[in-house]
């Protein structure tokens, strides 16, 4: 079926992505499905010469179908522009939250991670590595389930792509600030780097004032635990956080580790 702009009634703007904006918007037929519409314009995806990464992007991500993984449903473009039917996240932009509130809850955060496990034993299962986890990257569900919205990096296994470094290195395993190759695994680390964030407000080897100092940190696992985090966390963290990556705590071994087994009891059914 061909969609085009007139299928829709706009709503407010949502945020302002890369490349476009996202509005919310409201299908004019029954029944009528509240979505995310983002417009690219293809003057700047040509201009930065990323219409290759685009098409993939829209490749991947609309053959995917998970809880934890915002959907796609389906794209058309007029001259100027491409729009992209994403799903609509009702509870907004995960990092929100945690700048307002500083940091998560050990239970919260469990939550999260085992969703954020979850989803990715989907995606490398089909050889997907997404390769840009961080909290920008990551929205609510009505429900308050965690959506993983943006698949900006992500290759096909192995990856081997230069990422040019634009953006925040703070998630950037060990082998990619090497400029080696890269497997799956670079998502391990990112979650337990993600693990950190969410516990601690900030990510573990961030030095505002040093992009060098950031990259030895890592280099070298410096790792350092403030005061207040549980010892099964701290395991955790330190399972997914090491140096090599065969090393690093398989996906099943995460969500059935003991800190996330302790809070699931928690989550609501
Ligand atoms: O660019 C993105 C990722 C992306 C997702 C979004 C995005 C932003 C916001 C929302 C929201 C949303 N819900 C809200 C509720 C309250 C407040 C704010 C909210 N934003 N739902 N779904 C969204 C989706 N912006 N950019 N994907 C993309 C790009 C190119 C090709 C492709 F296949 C996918």
């Amino acid at each position: 079926r061909e969609w085009t702009l007139h299928d829709f009634d706009m709503g407010r703007p949502l945020g302002k992505g890369k490349f476009g904006r996202v509005y919310m918007v409201r299908t004019k037929s029954e029944p009528k499905y509240i979505l995310a519409l983002k417009t690219l314009y293809k003057s700047e995806i040509v201009q930065s010469r990323v219409e290759k990464q685009i098409r993939r992007e829209i490749e991947i991500q609309q053959n995917l179908r998970h809880p934890n993984v915002l959907r796609l449903y389906g794209y058309f473009h007029d001259e100027k522009r491409i729009f992209l039917m994403l799903e609509f996240a009702g509870k907004g932009e995960l990092y929100k939250q945690l700048s307002k509130y500083g940091r998560f809850s050990e239970r919260r955060s469990a939550k999260y991670i085992y969703q954020m496990a979850d989803a990715l034993i989907y995606l490398h299962g089909k050889h997907v590595i997404h390769r840009d986890i961080k909290p920008e990257n990551l929205l609510l569900g009505i429900n308050g389930e965690l959506k993983i919205g943006d698949f900006g990096w992500s290759v096909h296994a192995p990856g081997n792509r230069r990422k040019t470094l634009c953006g925040t290195l703070d998630y950037l395993p060990p082998e990619m600030v090497e400029g080696k190759d890269h497997t799956e695994r670079v998502d391990h680390w990112a979650l337990g780097v993600l693990t950190y964030e969410f516990l601690v407000g900030n990510p573990p080897f961030e030095d505002k004032n040093s992009v060098n100092n950031t990259y030895r940190k890592i280099a070298k696992v410096d790792l350092r635990f403030p005061k207040g985090l549980s010892p099964e966390v701290q395991d955790l963290i330190s399972r997914l956080l090491q140096h090599d990556p065969p090393k690093r705590l398989a996906l099943d071994q995460v969500i059935s580790h003991p800190w996330i087994l302790q809070h699931s009891k928690s989550w609501a059914p």
